[in-house]
C-alpha cells in the first residue's frame, strides 16, 4: 500500500479563504443531506486541508462557520441531545502515519496501548438507536455531534436493527446505516419508478432515505453496530459494566442482543496486539474491499480497552483513542465526453462511456459502463456532464450520476443508435438491454457484408438485407458458403426473382477472380486493412507462401512490427479451414503481377527477390491521391487508385508529409495540394499520372 496523503488546496488571501469556507459548508450540507455534492471526497478533503493551513497562518481571522474542528464540518444540526458526543474520526493515510499515531497515543496514555480493535470503516452514516426495556424507541442522527435529528420514522426499515432485543435492557446502540449494493440498486429502481432522480451512490442513498419523512414507498437499509452505551434509564450494574469492558466485548454483547455487527461479514472486527498486526489486517481488509457487498472507505482502529480509551480522551471533533486508516477514494468526478455502442457476442448493444481521463486508486480511467439506454435516460446523462465515476479493485468502472448543478448549458443529449452499429441491422428495443435484431448472427452478417463490399470482394447485389436473408435461411454460415450457393437455393428466398438470382450468381463467380489482396482483406484479419492486405499480398504473392511464413518472415513486410506479426500468424492459422474451403470453392489465392518468392522464409534471397518485384515506374515512391480523377482514371475508386500505385511499385498514403514523393492532384484538390506546394513536393495531374503507370492499368 502506498502512502497517499491528499494534497492541499492552496488559499492565497482572505477572500479566497472566505470562498473556500463557503464552498466547503455547501458541499457538506449536500453531502450529509443525501444530495449530490459538487466535490468528490478527495476534492473536499483537499479544500478542508487548505482551509486548515490558511487558518494556522491567520489564527485571528478564522471564520465562525469554518468546517475545521467540527463534526460534519458544522453543516448539520439537530435538536435531540446525545448522552455522549457522537464524534467524527481523524485520518491517517499510510503505514508511517499510522505508526506515528500509535506513538503519540502511547505518549498520551502513558504506555503502549495494550490491544487494538480493527474494524472496517463502513461508508454510510452514523446513527444512535435507543432501546427502552429491549424495545427500539428512537433513532437519532449524529447531527453536529452534540445533538442529532430524530429519524424514528425509519424504524422497521433497517435490517440488522431489531425492534426487540433478545433481553429487555435499556441501552443505546450506535453504528452505521448503509445500503448494500443490492439495496442501492433496488432503491434506485423504486425511486425512479416513482418519478424521482436516482441517487448518486449508496452513501448518498442511505443519507437521503434515512431523512425522508413522507415517502410513498420504503426501501430497506442495513445497520452495523460499533458502539454500545448506557442511557439514563439503564440498570446500574449494566451501566457500570458497559463503561468497563473492552470494545471487542461490547461488540460481542451487541451481537448477543440481536444487533447486526461486522462479525456477520467477510471483514469482521478483530483484535490486534501490535501496530504490525494492525497493518497486516489493514492490508487484508483492503484486498477484500472490492468484493464486499457494501462500501467501506477505510479501516477504523480503536484502543480496545476502556481504560486506555479513558486515558486518551477526546477532542471536540474526534476521539484520540481511535483513528480512521483511509483507503484510496473509489469515486471521482470527471466529464463524460462520448458514448460508444459496442455489440457483444450475443448481439447485445451496450453503451460505454468515454471519460476525460481520471485517476482512481492508482489507475487512469477512460471508460465506464453505462448499463443500458433506459439507464441513461433515467439518469438524464448528457455529453459534457460532470459525472461521479466509481471503480473498486478490478471491477469495471461505472458512472453513478451526473452532477447536475455543474451544468453549463452546453451539454448535449446522448444519441442512441437507430441501427446496429456493427451489422447495420435493426435493433430490438423491447428489453432494457438493446439487442441487434440479428442476434448471434450479427457478427456473421457484419463479416459477410464487409467481405462483399466494394473494396473487398465487390459482390454487387449482396447488400445487407440479402446477407441477413441468406444467414437466416441457414444457407450461409461462413464466407466460403457464398461460393457454393446454387440457383435453386437463391430462388427459394423471398423477393429473389430469376434475374436477380442470375445477377448475384454472376457477381459471385466474378468475385472468385479477385486478387489475393482483396481476399485477405475480406477475411478481416485484425490489423490488416486494405493497404496492409495489399502489401502482404504483393510480398508473398500467393496464399500458400503467406501461410508458410512465420512471424519473422511476416515482419519483412513494410509496416508489420513485432506485435502484429505473431497475431497475423495466429489468425491465419485459425482461419485455415475457411481458407481451405475458399480454395476448394475456386476462389483465387494469388496476387497478379507479384513475383512469387522462391522461399517463404524471410531469408536474404527472399529479400533480394522482393526488391525485384518492387520494381516498376513508382519504385521507391510514396504517392498521395487527392481531388477528383479524370480521363483514364475517372472510374477508379480511391481504393483502386491505391491498388494501382502499389501494383506499379509505389506506396500509397492518405496524408502529405515530408516523406511524400508525388501528389496526384485532380480537380477540386484542396489542402493536400497546398501542403504539397509548401513542402515542394512534385505534383502530377491525373492524365500525367495515367501515362506514368500506363502499363499497370487494367
Ligand atoms: N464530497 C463532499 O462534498 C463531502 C462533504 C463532507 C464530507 N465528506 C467526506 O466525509 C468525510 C468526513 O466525514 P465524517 O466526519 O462524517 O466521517 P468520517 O468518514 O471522517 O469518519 C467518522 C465516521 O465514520 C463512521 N464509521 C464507520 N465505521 C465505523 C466504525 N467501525 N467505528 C466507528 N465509526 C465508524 C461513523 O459514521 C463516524 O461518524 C471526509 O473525509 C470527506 O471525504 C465529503
Ligand atoms: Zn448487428
Amino acid at each position: 500500500m502506498t502512502g497517499m496523503t491528499t494534497p492541499v488546496a492552496v488559499i492565497v488571501d482572505a477572500a479566497a479563504y472566505a470562498q473556500a469556507v463557503k464552498d466547503a459548508v455547501e458541499a457538506s450540507a449536500a453531502y450529509y443531506a443525501g444530495g449530490t455534492s459538487v466535490l468528490d471526497d478527495d476534492a473536499y478533503d483537499r479544500l478542508v486541508r487548505g482551509i486548515a493551513v490558511w487558518e494556522a497562518g491567520h489564527p485571528d481571522q478564522v471564520l465562525p462557520d469554518s468546517p475545521t474542528g467540527k463534526v460534519a464540518g458544522g453543516a448539520v444540526e439537530g435538536d435531540v441531545p446525545h448522552t455522549v458526543a457522537m464524534l467524527s474520526l481523524d485520518n491517517v493515510f499510510s503505514p508511517e502515519e499510522f505508526t506515528a499515531w500509535t506513538a503519540s497515543l502511547a505518549r498520551r496514555v502513558g504506555h503502549e496501548v495494550e490491544r487494538f480493535s480493527v474494524e472496517p470503516k463502513l461508508d454510510g452514516l452514523a446513527i444512535a438507536a435507543r432501546y427502552q426495556g429491549g424495545r427500539l424507541t428512537q433513532l437519532i442522527t449524529r447531527g453536529d455531534g452534540t445533538a442529532g435529528e430524530d429519524v424514528s420514522h425509519a424504524i422497521g426499515t433497517i435490517e440488522g436493527l431489531p425492534d426487540k432485543l433478545t433481553e429487555p435492557v435499556t441501552v443505546e446502540v450506535r453504528g452505521e446505516v448503509l445500503m448494500t449494493t443490492a439495496q442501492f440498486e433496488h432503491a434506485n429502481e423504486v425511486r425512479t419508478a416513482h418519478g424521482g432522480q436516482p441517487f448518486a451512490n449508496p452513501r448518498n442513498a442511505a443519507a437521503g432515505t434515512l431523512r425522508a419523512k413522507d415517502r410513498a414507498y420504503t426501501v430497506p437499509m442495513t445497520f452495523f453496530g460499533y458502539g454500545l452505551l448506557p442511557l439514563p434509564g439503564t440498570e446500574a450494574r449494566l451501566a457500570a459494566r458497559l463503561g468497563e469492558v473492552a470494545h471487542s466485548d461490547l461488540m460481542a454483547q451487541a451481537a448477543g442482543l440481536g444487533v447486526n455487527t461486522t462479525a456477520s461479514t467477510a471483514v469482521p472486527g478483530v483484535s490486534a496486539d501490535t501496530a504490525g498486526q494492525v497493518l497486516a489486517r489493514v492490508r487484508e481488509v483492503a484486498a477484500l474491499r472490492a468484493q464486499l457487498p457494501f462500501g467501506i472507505d477505510g479501516i477504523v482502529i480503536k484502543a480496545d480497552l476502556a481504560a486506555d480509551q479513558r486515558a486518551a480522551g477526546s477532542g471536540s471533533r474526534a476521539p484520540r483513542w481511535a483513528i480512521a486508516y483511509k483507503l484510496p477514494a473509489v469515486e471521482k468526478i470527471t466529464r463524460l465526453l462520448e458514448v460508444e455502442w459496442n455489440v457483444g457476442r450475443t448481439g447485445i448493444i451496450a453503451p460505454r462511456a468515454v471519460l476525460e481521463p481520471v485517476e482512481i486508486d492508482g489507475s487512469t480511467i477512460t471508460y465506464a459502463t453505462l448499463h443500458n439506454p433506459a439507464d441513461i435516460t433515467r439518469r438524464d446523462l448528457r455529453l459534457g456532464d460532470h459525472v461521479m465515476v466509481h471503480r473498486a479493485g478490478d471491477v469495471i468502472p461505472r458512472i453513478e450520476a451526473p452532477v447536475a448543478h455543474l451544468r453549463t448549458g452546453d451539454e448535449r443529449p446522448i444519441d442512441f443508435p437507430a441501427v446496429c452499429p456493427r451489422c447495420g441491422g435493426g435493433i430490438d428495443t423491447s428489453e432494457q438491454r438493446w439487442r441487434c435484431a440479428n442476434g448471434r448472427n450479427c457478427h456473421l452478417v457484419a463479416a459477410l457484408s464487409y467481405a462483399a463490399g466494394r473494396d473487398q470482394l465487390d459482390i454487387g447485389g449482396l447488400g445487407h438485407t440479402r446477407v441477413v436473408q441468406l444467414v437466416e435461411a441457414g444457407l450461409v454460415a461462413d464466407l466460403a458458403d457464398l461460393f457454393t450457393l446454387t440457383r435453386d437455393q437463391l430462388l427459394s428466398l423471398d423477393r429473389m426473382g430469376e434475374t436477380s438470382t442470375d445477377n448475384l450468381l454472376a457477381a459471385i463467380t466474378k468475385a472468385k477472380e479477385q486478387p489475393l489482396s482483396r481476399v485477405l482483406c475480406a477475411l478481416g484479419v485484425r490489423g490488416t486493412g486494405r493497404s496492409m492486405s495489399r502489401r502482404i499480398a504483393r510480398h508473398f504473392a500467393t496464399m500458400d507462401n503467406l501461410r508458410a511464413a512465420d512471424a519473422e518472415a511476416i515482419q519483412q513486410v513494410d509496416g508489420i512490427g513485432t506485435e502484429k506479426a505473431p497475431s497475423i500468424v495466429a489468425e491465419l492459422a485459425e482461419l485455415a479451414p475457411l481458407i481451405d474451403k475458399l480454395t476448394t470453392a475456386g476462389v483465387n489465392m494469388t496476387e497478379p503481377g507479384a513475383i512469387p518468392l522462391a522461399t517463404a522464409a524471410g531469408n536474404a534471397d527472399g529479400n533480394a527477390q522482393h526488391e525485384e518485384t518492387a520494381g516498376g515506374p513508382l519504385a521507391g515512391m510514396t504517392v498521395v491521391v487527392t481531388g477528383a480523377m479524370t480521363g483514364a482514371l475517372e472510374e477508379l475508386s480511391r481504393n483502386q487508385m491505391n491498388e494501382l500505385i502499389e501494383r506499379a511499385g509505389g506506396r500509397s498514403s492518405s496524408s502529405v508529409s515530408k516523406k511524400t514523393t508525388l501528389v496526384v492532384a485532380g480537380e477540386g484538390a484542396g489542402s493536400k495540394q497546398a501542403k504539397a506546394e509548401t513542402l515542394g513536393i512534385r505534383l502530377a495531374a491525373p492524365e500525367e499520372f495515367a501515362a506514368l503507370v500506363a502499363g499497370f492499368l487494367n
